[in-house]
């Protein structure tokens, strides 16, 4: 099978490997679209993020779907032809943080792409049958593949308890930012309002919905949102940018008594905050990594028409033009480009 292998930085070379056989628990799929995300950019680029260094060939790719081939000998909820999203990340079930429901948590996760283990720009992945999830007809797969940033999305807004009536801000405006966007929406909230340093995803953040959309570098986002909020500022704060002036800003922007959800991911661990004013202004601050059971959820809204996800997408391009579109993607006004297979 066809595999696009990153062996070094900026090489992919496309390798001939053999198909995987599927275990007893698992379900072979004929992979058909995976979303290049900014952590596959970021391997590409640098050949490692913090402490995973790629140290051996990589196939990158998690945000993946496609159509179940062959099911292994337990599974009897999926059968050949089942289109299915692939939740990208496998917990040991075992550990202490999976039996209490955390396996997001889990410390010993094969997640696709991070380097010890191999993703999906491949044409067969055999992958555990309940990390799969069947695809109804009026879902695409590349739209099921999208079911991974979208989680992303879902995963904060659960953690910064988004609802009915609320005004969430998002900062950054990437795909990440977009689907919070997307999921915030779904969860009730009335007013959004982006922010980015780039006019270009900004104007796309209002094509998309957002109600106000402020370029941080160059207006006073404090004074924006105090306008926008008749002084009281944001019930819920998303971070998705990872850029460290917006981590410090989420809590000038957020009410008394409001949430700030941290999802981007700062390039230095340590960015200061004043915590006097957390104290006094009674802010909750969560951390969001990855998700945990948000993949049925992002296949009902996607089904429902509760969330766009094939809006964001710029660019859909084959598996031997991986490098170009790799290059394509990095371009700053691109927000999501694909690999499409047809084996
Ligand atoms: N916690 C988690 O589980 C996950 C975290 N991430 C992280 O989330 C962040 C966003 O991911 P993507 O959307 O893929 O990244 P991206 O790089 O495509 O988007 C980030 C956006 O932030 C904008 N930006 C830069 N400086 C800014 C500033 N000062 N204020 C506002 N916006 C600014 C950029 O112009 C860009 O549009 C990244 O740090 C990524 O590593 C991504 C996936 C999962
Ligand atoms: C941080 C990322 O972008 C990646 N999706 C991951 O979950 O590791």
């Amino acid at each position: 099978m066809r595999t696009a292998v990153l062996v070094e930085p900026t090489e992919f070379e496309l390798e001939d490997r053999p198909r995987p056989s599927p275990g007893p628990d698992d379900v072979l799929v004929a992979v058909r679209d995976v979303g290049i995300c900014g952590s596959d950019v970021h391997y590409y680029e640098h050949g490692r993020i913090g402490d995973y260094v790629v140290e051996d060939p990589l196939v990158l790719g998690h945000e993946s779907a496609g159509e179940v081939v062959e099911v292994g000998e337990n599974v009897t909820d999926h059968e050949p032809g089942d289109r299915v999203a692939l939740e990208p990340g496998v917990p040991c079930r075992r550990c202490a943080h999976c039996k209490r429901g955390d396996y997001h948590l889990c410390e010993s996760v094969r997640f696709m792409a991070t380097p010890p283990h191999d993703g999906a720009f491949t044409e067969y992945v055999s992958w555990p049958a309940d990390f799969a999830y069947t695809l109804p007809e009026s879902v695409s797969t590349a739209e099921g593949a999208l079911c991974e940033p979208l989680s992303v999305g879902i995963h904060a807004c659960r953690r910064g308890s988004v609802g009915t009536g609320d005004t969430v801000l998002i900062t950054g405006a990437g795909p990440i930012g977009l689907m919070v966007l997307e999921a915030a929406r779904a969860a009730g909230a009335t007013d959004v309002i982006l922010t980015d340093v780039v006019d270009e995803k900004l104007a796309f953040a209002e094509k998309r919905g957002a109600d106000l959309a402020v370029n941080v570098a160059e207006t006073d986002l404090d004074a924006a949102v105090a306008e926008y909020t008749d002084g009281v500022g944001a019930d819920v704060v998303v971070e998705a940018s990872g850029a460290e002036p917006s981590i410090k800003s989420t809590i000038d922007v957020v009410r008394r008594g409001g949430t700030v959800v941290l999802v981007g991911l700062a390039s230095e661990a340590e960015v200061p905050i004043d915590v006097l004013e957390l104290i006094d202004n009674e802010v909750d601050v969560h951390g969001s990594f990855r998700y945990k059971n948000t993949y049925d959820a992002a296949v009902d809204l996607l089904a429902d028409g509760e969330a766009d996800v094939e809006g964001i997408i710029d660019f859909q391009s084959e598996l031997e033009d991986i490098d170009a579109a790799f290059r394509r993607a990095m371009e700053p006004t691109v927000v999501k480009g694909m690999i499409s297979l047809d084996s």
